[in-house]
């Protein structure tokens, strides 16, 4: 594992969990500097000035990174320009000898090993390459110097740092033969070596058999009935944070989005695929700060240059380790104990298992599973529902905040939504029939999905030699295909950096990998594409609908300039501080339209008395 990881340290997935960072729990000399959030579980920031008021020192500071930042990009972007990334096309020479020997009469057999150590491109063109010193482009997420070499490069380039080296791919058509065609080819290489200890053999880093069969056993666990059961579950979750920020509205206290969005998804997505309350809009203790404990250990894990967590006496002895071997006991207790509880409910319950199976008191996708009769070891049981928990958590958090961060610089597109809510939604809860007539929501949606992927490259290794538009590769090849440089392609899309909903027509079909010829994959694509591409469209989309229903958000007075970290999914650095003020909605004027609304409402199961109604105004 050492030897895969220890060249990379910014081209690596790093699951960023820093919004959610107990402030008094962890050390802080484990963060990279420039790339801490600051607000810890302190989520709504209370301060005397109201956070309005930028501290001078801090903002001086602030300006010479800024200048410095500046200066950096510039500089990398000259040495871009100039060629001095560009390796010399090798010659033919090693295809020419080989070609010389064999006429001689070597055999093929030793000519192949002997020649094995060389490009075994032969009389390919060779791939375009761009090598130098990681330091160029350490200092900022890594996607962005990725994207200058792409437009100097083109679709597929080498990118080489001392003896290691990674494909980089930004052209549809080789993403669509990774992910798609030949998708037996590919594994997921150092992404399932990173996430090992938290995943396991769960569905996202395994491959082969073990994937194929876990993959066929949870995929029906996702069914239309389940999800739409999820929607219920989303509007109540959402509805708690609007409690929340309805008391900030009313103090007046700024808010950091990042972290509040990464709490809803949690509390979610616990209740959705095994059933538990996290209950981590109100709780930071315990099973929350476990789980924040081991995300953040794949994350250092991902960026540090020594494996020493490898070395045995290791883990025995260093204070983090140990805290991380315990958070990991925790959730495996948690875990063990809700499998046990759920099979006493499964073995009590009269069972009819048909395919679209769901037990009302507990729609979660492990008691599908465990009702399926799923023939699984409670070890690969858990690492199944570890991955879920982290697939569907951080990646749904930073659709909300980037969205909210898009939208903030956007009235126009605020104001259209608004209205599209209102007449859609009303004052109730939104159900699975809204979710075909929220229609530029979803744009909204699809649109910030194509600006900030998530996650913004995936990651893959070639187990087979294979060729890849006309250049051959070998196998062993680690495999970064850029979703940012694909979603912001200018050979792709017009203003392709401009946020646009409207570039979706509302009555075209849901944009996706297929009608878009892998141009655009917010969900990946071909067999490994993502299982829960459903159920996180309607998740977001729900909770953008029931927020900007009832509030209006501004980027607060004197926030951090909003600027992009690297995870597994796009962080911010400082997180996202906003100001929420209670909408104030243009009175409705009765008419016949308006009666249908509310019959609308109390046919969703929502009466006058409903905690939704009225709360708009
Ligand atoms: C907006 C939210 C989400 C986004 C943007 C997203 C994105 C993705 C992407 C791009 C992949 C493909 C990764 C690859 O090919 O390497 C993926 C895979 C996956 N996603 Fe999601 N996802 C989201 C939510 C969810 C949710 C809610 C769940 C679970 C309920 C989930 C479960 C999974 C799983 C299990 C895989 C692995 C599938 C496989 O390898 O067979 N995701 N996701």
């Amino acid at each position: 594992m050492a030897a895969n990881i220890s060249l990379l340290p910014s081209f690596q997935t790093k699951i960023h969990t820093n919004r959610l960072r107990p402030t008094t729990s962890f050390s802080s000399d484990s963060y990279p500097v420039g790339q801490r959030g600051t607000s810890g579980l302190s989520v709504i920031t209370c301060s005397s000035s109201n956070g309005r008021e930028p501290d001078s020192m801090n903002s001086e500071v602030k300006k010479v990174e800024k200048i410095l930042e500046q200066k950096r990009r510039a500089e990398l972007s000259a040495r871009i320009a100039a060629g001095d990334f560009t390796v010399k096309q090798s010659g033919r020479f090693p295809s020419q000898l080989s070609n010389g020997l064999s006429k001689l009469g070597v055999p093929k057999e030793i000519l192949e090993v002997l020649f094995s150590w060389v490009d075994g491109s032969g009389d390919y063109p060779k791939i375009p390459e761009a090598t130098g010193s990681v330091k160029a482009v350490q200092s900022e997420a890594f996607f962005i110097p990725l994207y200058e070499l792409f437009l100097t490069y083109g679709g597929i380039f080498r990118l080489t740092f001392g003896p290691k080296s990674f494909l980089i791919v930004s052209d549809p058509s080789i993403a669509k033969h990774i992910l798609r065609d030949n998708s037996k080819a590919y594994s997921k290489g150092i992404l399932a070596e990173i996430l090992e200890f938290v995943m396991g053999k769960g569905l996202i880093p395994a491959d082969g058999e073990i994937w194929r069969v876990r993959r066929r056993a949870i995929v029906p666990a996702l069914h239309l009935k389940y999800v739409a059961a999820m929607i219920n579950l989303f509007g109540q979750a959402t509805d708690r944070l609007c409690q929340k920020l309805d008391a900030a509205a009313s103090d007046g206290e700024d808010v950091e989005m990042e972290s509040l969005f990464s709490r809803l998804t949690l509390d979610i997505i616990g209740k959705a695929v095994f059933n538990y309350d996290f209950d981590s809009l109100t709780n930071d203790a315990g099973i929350v700060e476990a789980v924040y404990t081991v995300l953040r250990e794949a994350e250092d894990r991902s960026i540090a240059p020594i494996p020493i967590w490898e070395i045995p006496i290791w883990k025995d002895i260093s204070p983090k380790q140990k805290k991380v071997s315990a958070a990991l006991k925790l959730i495996n207790d948690t875990l063990d104990n809700l499998i046990a509880i759920c099979k006493r409910m499964v073995d009590e319950e009269e069972l009819q298992f048909h395919e679209e199976y769901m037990n009302e008191k507990d729609p979660s996708i492990l008691h599908f599973l465990l009702a399926s009769g799923d023939d699984v070891s409670s070890k690969q049981l858990r690492d199944d529902l570890m991955t879920m928990l982290i697939a569907g958590h951080e990646t749904s958090a930073a659709v909300l905040t980037w969205t909210f961060y898009l939208l903030s610089k956007e009235p126009r597109v605020v104001s259209k939504l608004q209205e599209e809510v209102d007449s859609v939604l009303g004052d109730r809860y939104p159900t699975i029939d809204d979710m075909k007539k929220l229609k530029y929501a979803t744009r909204v949606i699809n649109e910030s999905l194509r600006l900030y992927p998530q996650p913004p490259v995936l990651i893959r290794r070639s187990i087979e030699n294979d060729m890849l538009g006309q250049y051959p590769i070998k196998r062993g090849e680690d495999i970064f295909i850029s979703v940012w440089n694909l979603h912001r392609s200018p050979n792709h899309w017009e203003n392709a950096d401009k946020f646009i909903p409207e570039r979706w027509p509302l009555d075209g079909p849901n944009p996706n990998e297929t009608n878009q010829s892998f141009s655009y994959l917010p969900f990946g694509g071909g067999p490994r594409k993502c299982v829960g591409d459903m159920f996180a469209s309607y998740e977001t989309v729900v909770a953008l609908a029931m927020l900007v229903r009832r509030f209006n958000f501004q980027m607060a007075v004197g926030a951090p300039e909003v600027k992009m970290t690297t995870g597994a999914t796009i962080h911010t650095t400082e997180g996202l501080k906003m100001t929420v003020t209670r909408r104030v909605k243009p009175p409705i004027v009765p008419t016949l339209e308006t009666s249908a609304l509310s019959m609308d409402s109390s046919a969703a199961g929502v009466t006058e008395n409903d905690p939704l109604v009225g709360q708009t105004g």
